[in-house]
Formats: C-alpha cells, structure tokens, sequence
C-alpha cells in the first residue's frame, strides 16, 4: 500500500546516514487487539519502519511471532506487562502509537469510554514520559478530545511535554469524509481532499466541504455533513455490540504514522494532514487543542494552519463544535 512512497524512502535511506534509519523504532500499544493487530500488520510493510515493538498487556508473543514472519526488514518484538515490557517496548522508540482502550458498543457515546480509557492512557503517558521522552506519540484511544489532553498533562508533570510531538489521530474522519464524497459525486476517492477539522466526536467533527472545489446541494450538504460526524456510529452499529471501527481505523492509523515517519525520518517536505494537536487556532475560546490541517517536518507538527476560507455553514459547525471540544479537553485536563 505504501508503493507511492518507497521510491522516496529508499533514496532518503541512501542519502542519510544509517543513524537515520536507526531512528524508526515504531512502538503498538494495545497492539493485540482490534485495531492494534491489522494496524501492526501494515506497519510491518512499512519500509520507514526498522523495529516494530508491540505491546499489550495479553497476547502480544503471538502477535509478534505472526508478523516476525512477514519478509519486510523490520525486526518485530513483542511485549506484555511482565519482566518489564513496557519499558522494553518503549525504550528508544521514535514513534509510539496507541488503540490501547476499550472501544464502544451501541448506545454509548465515545465519552462513556472515559472512565476505562482515561486511566489506560494515562499511565501509558507516566512509562511514556520516562521511557521515551522524546517520542512522536499519536493517540487512537478515545475519547480523542479528552485523551490527548490527559496525555499532555501527564508529560507536561514529568517535564517531558513537546506539543509538536503529541498527536491525536483524527485521519479515520479524513478517510471517511474521502470516501463519503467520492461515492455521492462518482470519483475516485483518490481525487477528493477533505479537510476535517474540530475534534474526533459527533458535532466537533467538522469537514470543510466548501474547501474541496466541487459544489454541494443544501440537502447533500446536510446528509455528508451528518455522516462524516456520525460515521463511527454506522459501524459500531454494524459490529452489533462486538465493537467499533479496527480494520478502516488501522489504514488510517497507519497512513497517519507513514506521514509522520516520511516527515521526520523520511526527510520529505510538504507532509501536510489534519491531526488535533496544542493548537492557537481557538485558544483565545479557551479550546487548547483542535484539528486543522498541520505541516510536519523533521521535529514534528511544525506549522499549524488556520481554518481558510469557510462557508456561513461551516461556521455554524464550527460554533457548535467548540463548547463540546471545551468541555471534552477541561475533562481531560482536570483528570
Ligand atoms: N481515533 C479514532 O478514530 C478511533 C479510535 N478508536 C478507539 O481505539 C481504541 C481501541 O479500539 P479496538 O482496537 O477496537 O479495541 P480492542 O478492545 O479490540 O483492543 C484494545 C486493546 O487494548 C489493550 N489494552 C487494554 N489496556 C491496556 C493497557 N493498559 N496497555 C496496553 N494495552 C491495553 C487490550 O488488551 C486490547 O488488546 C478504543 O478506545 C476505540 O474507541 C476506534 C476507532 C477509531
Ligand atoms: O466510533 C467509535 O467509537 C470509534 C471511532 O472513533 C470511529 O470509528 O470514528
């Protein structure tokens, strides 16, 4: 899947030194589960990718002995909670990447998923911050809105805390906005570009659809809108109780953590994605973090850009969405 960007890998593996390549150490955590499992399987094929650390705290020596077969040139390890797996996952990792949660089942909001999750990332963050201070961290857990805050102030109290490097990983919104779009108006999802910005739940997900260049009725406007926000419902309505979206959210996961890795170990410019970082967009609402289209570079999210040009109905969104992403970020704080 990533054969757009090999030729560009190889011939910044040629030009940087082998220290480079020595960077990509990938860390999974949560990597037995629904996501985490399909998603380590396409960052085995990553070719930016030299060793892919999973950790969980059940089944990861399986896991890893699966993929230690695929004939790529990572080194794959696995790790559990015993002999001091965490800190061996995380050690020297470059980026870590973590679906560790519980997902949801039907009826429940993403921030029903707080009072389980928020302890997990939490303490994920504490081994983090000691284990790998330096790391590009991107966060699938949800609730996305509340876990990357409670990430950030876990680092910020170990001193640790690089808002370039603190991800949460909003690209499923992205994928799916693509997809959406490509269907109604017959394309190939590959020709259409959907900035997505806000957060990662129901109204703070916001897809700036006037920015795509094609034209929309009031009524597609409505029902694209409305499935973008609600499409992790389609799904965990489909799963029937057996959970949420793993396999579409791996492809996302993945392709997020090829653009960071292009970006900073890949020595590519011009790697732009939306992703919900510390960000000045809306600081001055009080709402500290917020997804917008954001360039990364050797040291991470380099330049956060603002919203463009937005329609009347766009800023409606926009003014629905900031006092839930307040809300969601206070909660995530003040955990
Ligand atoms: N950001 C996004 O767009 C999306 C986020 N998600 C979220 O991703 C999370 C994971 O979803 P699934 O993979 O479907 O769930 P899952 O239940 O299949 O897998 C979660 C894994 O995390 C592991 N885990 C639990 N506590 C852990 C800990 N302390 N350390 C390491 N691993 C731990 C479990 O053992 C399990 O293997 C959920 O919170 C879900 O809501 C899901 C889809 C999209
Ligand atoms: O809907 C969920 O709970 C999982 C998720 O975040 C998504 O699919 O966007």
């Amino acid at each position: 899947m990533f054969a757009a960007t090999r030729a560009t890998t190889f011939a910044a593996k040629r030009a940087f030194s082998t220290s480079a390549t020595n960077l990509s150490k990938v860390a999974v955590l949560g990597a037995a589960g629904g996501i985490g499992q399909p998603l380590s399987l396409l960052l085995k094929e990553n070719p930016h990718v030299t060793h892919l650390s999973l950790y969980d705290i059940v089944n990861t020596p399986g896991v890893a002995a699966d993929l230690s077969h695929i004939n790529t040139n990572s080194k794959v390890t696995g790790h559990t909670a015993a002999n001091n797996g965490l800190e061996e996952a995380l050690k020297d990792a470059h980026v870590v990447v973590i679906p560790a949660g519980v997902p949801r089942k039907p009826g429940m909001t993403r921030d029903d998923l707080f009072n389980t999750n928020a302890s997990i990332v939490k303490g994920l963050a504490e081994a983090a911050a000691k284990h790998c201070p330096k790391a590009h961290i991107l966060i699938i857990s949800n609730p996305v809105n509340s876990t990357v805050p409670i990430f950030a102030e876990a680092l910020k109290k170990a001193g640790v805390f690089d808002p370039k490097r603190l991800y949460g990983v909003t690209t499923l919104d992205v994928v799916r906005a693509s997809r959406f779009v490509a269907e109604i108006k017959n394309k190939d999802p590959k020709d259409v570009k959907v900035t997505v910005v806000g957060g990662h739940s129901g109204v703070t997900i916001v897809p700036l659809l006037s920015q795509t260049g094609l034209d929309f009725t009031k009524e597609e406007l409505d029902a694209l809108t409305h499935r973008i926000q609600f499409g992790g419902d389609e799904v965990v309505k489909a799963k029937d109780g057996t959970g949420s979206a793993t396999l579409s959210m791996a492809f996302a996961g993945a392709r997020f953590a090829n653009s960071v890795l292009e970006a900073t170990v890949g020595g590519k410019k011009g790697v732009v994605e939306p992703t919900f970082v510390q960000s000045p967009v809306f600081a001055d609402k009080g709402v500290d973090y917020f997804s917008t289209l954001v360039e990364l570079g050797p040291n991470g999210a380099e330049k956060i850009h603002g919203l463009g040009e937005i329609s009347e109905y766009e800023q409606k969104l926009i003014d629905a969405a900031l006092p839930e992403l307040k809300k969601n970020i206070t909660k995530g704080e003040e955990f």
